[in-house]
């Protein structure tokens, strides 16, 4: 099988349907960006301590901003100079890691608990 075209600029349409799958993301001037809004600094180091693995696991890293209570993650191919497979695939991660809630699953683990103190993310669902 041939290797994917992983350093391939993407195209309007590629793109379009590559963003249907990730509707908190949004896409400008080459670069597609999401907001992690959390409930403090902590939980806003932990994004991006989160971020920072995927990143380095996958070898694409992401330009990163932080406030207090959120953390905006940028993603572009520097060497592409646009938006190719692997933004595609890191934002992936980055979503199913960072948005995982594992108390809607009805598995063993039951997730972060309810009660305000505990609260670290500000989850879209
Ligand atoms: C030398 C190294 O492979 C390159 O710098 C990699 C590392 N991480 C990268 N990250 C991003 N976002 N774009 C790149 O082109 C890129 N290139």
């Amino acid at each position: 099988m041939d290797a994917m075209p992983r350093d391939e600029v993407l195209s309007p349409d590629v793109i379009a349907a590559r963003l249907a799958d990730l509707p908190a993301w949004n896409e400008a001037d080459g670069w597609i960006t999401r907001t992690y809004r959390t409930n403090s600094w902590k939980g806003t180091l932990m994004v991006i301590n989160t971020v920072g693995h995927l990143a380095e696991a996958a070898w694409h890293h992401p330009d990163l901003t932080a406030s207090y209570a959120w953390v905006e993650v940028r993603l572009t191919t520097h060497s592409a100079k646009g938006l190719t497979e692997k933004d595609f695939a890191l934002a992936r991660k980055i979503e199913e890691v960072v948005g995982w809630q594992p108390g809607l699953e009805g598995g063993a683990l039951e997730g972060t608990p309810g009660d305000p103190r505990f609260a670290y993310i500000k989850y879209d669902r």
